[in-house]
């Protein structure tokens, strides 16, 4: 659905963000954008939803250039910003005003959002909490059924029972004909919600890999075994060491998506890169 060849883009021409970055999303699956903060997931996101205009290379959706901001393509297309904006109108009127620009938008669905995410009904949208906000434009982005949705750190506000909520909500409304992208720092909000993680470290996409094929591929060790050595990368838990080494048993260990950025993200992560880059394991773009 998404396919980025080689964009080079960046704010100021002497400081490059990105530089031959190539990237794809299909559909029927949940992102997870992860990167250190700054670097590059909200900008990587803008150029997705044509927001951002790349320098070079190309970033299109179904085939049409992101930049163009064709009514087909909008109109399928849901960007959720960090920061949302609230206008001074009720949910009704909100939907009044902004449902027609999109074909799929379901009320119905809508208002199972709110009452799910327990989003109060009749007043004002600009008189609701921060969280509130966020969670009604949430359930307003899924409501409107696009085949792309992309939030941009969509749980930073929200209290754990409602990112709970939001990551069942989300799940359910994934479908074959729908991609959704999340980008977030924080990584551990993420967890048993997206299927593929996409990791932006460096000016570059260094990891978009299947969770079931990272759990084939790696151990995710914990205690003693995770002092054996051999490891990619260590770490400490609040249960004790963990480390990432090759799943050499073929026996299925959860995958610490926390301790998988931290190896990708650490200074020696070479062979753990050459390791994931190898021909028999399918990784980057
Ligand atoms: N409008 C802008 N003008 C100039 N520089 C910008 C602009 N927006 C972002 N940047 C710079 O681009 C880099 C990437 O920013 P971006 O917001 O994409 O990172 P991020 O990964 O989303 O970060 P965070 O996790 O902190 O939200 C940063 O160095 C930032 O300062």
């Amino acid at each position: 659905m998404v396919r980025i060849r080689n964009l080079d883009f960046g704010y100021s021409r002497r400081v490059p963000l990105f530089q031959n970055l190539s990237l794809s999303l299909d559909r029927g699956h949940i992102y997870g954008l992860l990167g250190k903060n700054g670097a590059g997931k909200t900008t990587l996101l803008k150029n997705i939803v044509g927001l951002a205009f790349p320098w070079a290379g190309t970033c299109l959706i179904d085939e049409q250039p992101a930049a163009a901001r064709r009514p087909e393509v909008l109109e399928d297309l849901f960007f959720l910003p960090e920061e949302v904006y609230a206008p001074a109108l009720t949910a009704e009127q909100f939907v009044a005003h902004t449902a027609g620009f999109y074909p799929r938008f379901n009320a119905e669905q809508l208002y199972e959002y709110l009452q799910e995410l327990e989003v109060p009904r009749g007043a004002k949208l600009n008189k609701f909490s921060h969280g509130q906000q966020k969670k009604f434009m949430i359930a307003f982005a899924l409501a409107a059924n696009t085949g792309l949705l992309v939030l941009d750190e969509p749980t930073n506000g929200l209290d754990i029972p409602s990112k709970v909520q939001f990551r069942k909500i989300l799940a359910s409304a994934l479908s074959e004909e729908r991609c959704m992208v999340i980008s977030t720092h924080q990584v551990r909000d993420l967890e048993s919600l997206i299927d593929t993680v996409v990791v932006v470290h460096n000016r570059e996409i260094v990891l978009n890999e299947e969770i079931d094929q990272l759990a084939e591929r790696l151990t995710f060790a914990t205690g003693q075994e995770a002092e054996a050595p051999g490891a990619f990368h260590t770490g400490m838990s609040v249960r004790g060491p963990v480390a990432i080494r090759p799943n050499e048993t073929g026996a299925y260990s959860r995958v610490d998506l926390e301790l998988l950025f931290n190896a990708l993200t650490s200074a020696d992560a070479a062979p753990f890169y050459a390791y994931l880059n190898q021909p028999s394991h399918a990784s980057v773009q």
